[in-house]
């Protein structure tokens, strides 16, 4: 091979490939694996199939060994023939092998987030370029005539690389039948969100058919199945969720912000490389001369302010805060909002405390965005610049070593993050364990009292302790693993840096401040690197907690208006049940069929065994779910058609276990009625016998019933409920054993004013105490979810039926049950309530 001469233009544009092509392709391969790594989308990551993956790995492997036997050729020619001329030929080789090593990892990586596309065909776009050029100027320059050996291995990987285009091209054709014969392309092409709900469905999430019911328990194998087979969504899907969420889309100044933050991160690069170049200038003035370079000091200085946390850094976060916390508002309000609207089955199945971490940990998806903005982009920017300055400024083994340096560190970083991100999982669920569990063993503390389960309780919670602790050790001893392998590997670099330039220094070849300025570039690389993998990291390991957030504001609630929902109009309250069939799940049917009317100024009382659907039967009218078959119509509308805050609007329910919020007695019974006077609140009270007993406690009706409302018996939670529904008023009125824990004699005074606060009004309710609805207009009795008996009280007990059964077991048991209602049980001076809301009628 000869050696390049001035004035032979194809020996000048083989120099410039010799030198630029492998440096291009590395920093593009750099840049687009880093890309690929953080936004891996669940598609690519379809492995090709293995007999063309084989395919691409013996080709590698073969331009791997044309690009290595090249660089022993040409380290033998330059120590045996002492040719010294071939430093560009020799790092091109050198530097094409590494690079080629990577690719060939990449491509025995596939089927993970790093499986090969877009960095790989771009480098063998560059590389076949850049090979035929070459190729070609060894053809048309006799000054660039290579002699049989080179010749012989330029060839090859030339047709190395032409095989690779078939080769790829056959894949394409390949994948690309493969997924169109997955005649409904499957899970692959299922949107990533619906499959990550699959994911969740076991857990919290639902997922709705087209009926609008529940089916999560269907099918969650299959959906776990693909899940496995496919992987979770990439970062990129999860990162393009949080957009809505971070871009300030209606705030145009806010917007700015953004912009603003970007400038700076430009300008934090731009002083870089000016600051290292300024000290070279220094340097070199010292030795030069003895001059005092005071204007070249006072600019570096100048450089390392603008460039420290003081200059841009400080306008740079004043910036970013206001971003931060629109963020964090949008978030929080986004998740609440979501938890709130969410269906029955969603809060019947949740955990509160996973639910509650869930929001916690989303609020901070800053912190995802934040490494992103001001740590990935500005180092791979840094690091790309650094790479070609050092090439351009110390010659091409200096890009070699910082080439090979850099690719060491992304080796070893990605390897452990990866491990990484395993860990991160498993200190995530941990910690959700034990956030978990001190929620429930804190609400559930009277339980564990009455069970004596005290100790019981500590040892599980100490369990989950013990768990995340460990969880947390390993998380992070995988941090301090990887930053001793990086502290070791940009070590190694540094001293190949200055053994190169030390020696250019020591021959002559380059001034004193050439050793400063590489020295400086080093050290710039130095950190960006290490905070590379640490921001690299923690933002991908973020990444898979926010997944967490996208799939709960992601949710849809079972039960959803339809589009263009009317307001309910109430005009009787006539409720109909036509042929109505729910089931909460495939298992076991709950109502088979159950028909029926209820009308206004009418009593309905629903009584059976438990378990036989009765509550089933309110929870369908309040549209807490949706019945399977059949239709619910209210005053002829059918309440599927109307939307939910105008029917629940309409509806006062008084259900089995009311609860209360921790505050006082009147702004829990005005909860139901914002508007309520207070007058109305004690009128409310009197008629369930409590204002007696509210205004003589120390703190009258301000006095603070506790969380849930445990400060008040059963009896006195069951009649605030009922007060509530007094304030209330509405027109259809739902007690569910309203009064089941309410003695006797306050029951029967309770029932009386009910009865007036009912007049006109549809009420239904439901009784296990039969003397309680012994006076009902229509009494139903269900058994397995049927209605097999209905009627009045007197009718019921003389058909001798199933009614009449249950009615004769509770005399039994208890006396003559009609006796509870009769009104001489009442004390002989109870007052005689009549409550606002009827007077005012
Ligand atoms: N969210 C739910 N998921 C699954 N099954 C449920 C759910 N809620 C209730 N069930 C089941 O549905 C059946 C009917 O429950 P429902 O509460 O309607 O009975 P009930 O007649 O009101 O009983 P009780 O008189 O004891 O209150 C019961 O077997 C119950 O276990």
């Amino acid at each position: 091979m000869s050696s390049l001469e001035t004035g032979d233009w194809p020996s000048h544009v083989a120099e410039g490939i010799l030198s630029l092509l492998p440096l291009a392709s590395t920093l593009y391969y750099f840049i687009t694996s880093s890309i690929k790594f953080a936004f891996a989308t669940s598609r690519e990551q379809n492995p090709p199939p293995s007999s063309l993956q084989n395919g691409f790995i013996c080709l590698v492997t073969l331009a791997l060994i044309a690009y290595g036997t090249d660089a022993v050729l040409l380290l033998y020619t330059t120590f045996h023939q002492e040719q010294y001329d071939l430093e560009d030929q020799l790092v091109f080789s050198l530097w094409s092998l590494l690079l080629w090593i990577a690719l060939l990892r990449g491509i025995r990586s596939g089927g993970h987030t790093r499986s090969f596309g877009l960095p790989h065909w771009g480098c063998w776009i560059l590389y076949t370029a850049g090979e035929g050029v070459l190729l070609f100027c060894s053809w048309i320059s006799p000054l660039r005539r290579l002699n049989g050996g080179y010749l012989a291995l330029q060839i090859l990987r030339m047709v190395v690389l032409i095989l690779l285009w078939g080769l790829a091209a056959l894949q394409r054709w390949v994948i690309n039948a493969t997924w169109n014969n997955q005649s409904d392309r499957g899970e692959t092409a299922r949107p990533w969100l619906q499959r990550l709900l699959a994911k969740y469905n076991n857990g919290y999430s639902t997922i709705t058919n087209d009926s609008g019911r529940n089916n999560s328990t269907d099918g969650s194998n299959d959906t776990n199945a693909a899940e496995e087979a496919h992987g979770p969504p990439g970062a990129y899907e999860t990162l393009r969720s949080l957009i809505p969420f971070v871009w300030p889309v209606e705030n145009p100044s806010l917007q700015l912000f953004y912009v603003g933050v970007g400038l700076c991160l430009l300008a934090g690069r731009l002083f870089n490389i000016l600051a290292p170049i300024q000290l070279g200038k220094i340097t070199d003035a010292l030795k030069a001369s003895n001059v005092f370079p005071w204007k070249n000091i006072i600019y570096y200085v100048l450089l390392r302010l603008l460039n420290s946390s003081g200059g841009v850094g400080a306008l740079q976060t004043y910036m970013w805060l206001p971003l931060e916390n629109e963020s964090y508002k949008k978030i929080a309000t986004a998740a609440f909002n979501k938890v709130m609207d969410l269906s029955c089955d969603f809060h019947v199945t949740k955990e509160s405390g996973k639910v509650y971490d869930n929001i916690c940990r989303a609020t901070k998806v800053h912190h995802v965005i934040q490494p992103l903005f001001f740590q990935i982009i500005p180092m791979i920017t840094d690091l790309c610049l650094a790479i070609t300055l050092l090439h351009a400024m110390f010659g091409p083994y200096m890009g070699l070593i910082t080439a090979t340096i850099i690719f060491l560190f992304l080796w070893s970083s990605g390897k452990t993050i990866s491990l990484q991100k395993q860990i991160r999982q498993e200190y995530i669920e941990a910690r959700k364990k034990d956030v978990n569990i001190l929620f429930e063993s804190i609400t559930n503390w009277q339980t564990a009292t009455y069970f004596n389960n005290i100790p019981y309780e500590k040892d599980r919670y100490f369990s989950a302790v013990s768990r995340f602790v460990k969880a947390d050790t390993s998380y992070k001893s995988s941090f301090q693993v990887m930053r001793m392998t990086q502290s070791f590997v940009l070590a190694f670099g540094l001293l190949g840096v200055c053994f190169l330039i030390a020696y250019q220094v020591s021959v002559g070849k380059k001034e004193v401040g050439s050793f400063v300025v590489s020295i400086g570039y080093w050290t710039q690389l130095y950190g960006p690197l290490q905070f590379f993998a640490n921001g690299f990291s923690s933002a991908t390991i973020n990444l898979v907690e926010i997944e967490d957030f996208i799939a709960l504001v992601n949710t849809e609630p079972s039960i959803k208006e339809k589009p263009g929902a009317r307001q309910f109009k109430v005009q009787y309250g006539t409720i109909r049940f036509d042929n109505v069939k729910f089931s909460y799940n495939d298992q076991q049917k709950i109502l088979k069929g159950v028909s029926f009317e209820a009308r206004p100024g009418q009593t309905l009382a629903l009584v059976g065994e438990t378990g036989s659907g009765k509550t089933t039967i309110l929870k369908l009218l309040f549209r807490l779910y949706d019945a399977s078959q059949g239709t619910i119509e209210i005053d002829g509308q059918n309440i599927r058609d109307v939307t939910l805050q105008s029917l629940r609007g309409n509806i006062g329910v008084v259900p089995q276990d009311p609860t209360m919020f921790n505050d006082t007695i009147l702004n829990n019974i005005r909860y139901a009625n914002f508007t309520a006077t207070d007058e109305e609140i004690h009128d409310a009270c009197r008629a369930v016998n409590l204002h007696d007993k509210f205004i003589a406690l120390p703190n009258g009706y301000q006095t603070i019933v506790g969380e849930r409302g445990v400060k008040l018996s059963g009896g006195e939670l069951q009649r605030v409920a009922i007060a509530r529904v007094i304030v209330q008023n509405p027109q259809i009125i739902i007690l569910d054993e309203a009064t089941s824990s309410v003695d006797s004699l306050t029951e029967a005074h309770i029932q009386k004013s009910l009865a007036r606060v009912a007049a006109g009004k549809t009420m239904i309710t439901v009784a296990h105490r039969l003397s309680t609805v012994a006076k009902a207009d229509r009494i139903l009795a269900l058994k397995n979810g049927e209605i097999i008996e209905q009627g009045v009280h007197e009718e019921l007990v003389n058909a001798g039926g199933y009614y009449s059964q249950l009615w004769k077991k509770q005399f039994l048991e208890h006396g003559d049950a009609t006796k509870e209602t009769d009104n001489s049980l009442l004390k002989p001076d109870a007052p005689e309530f009549i409550p606002q809301q009827l007077v005012e009628l």
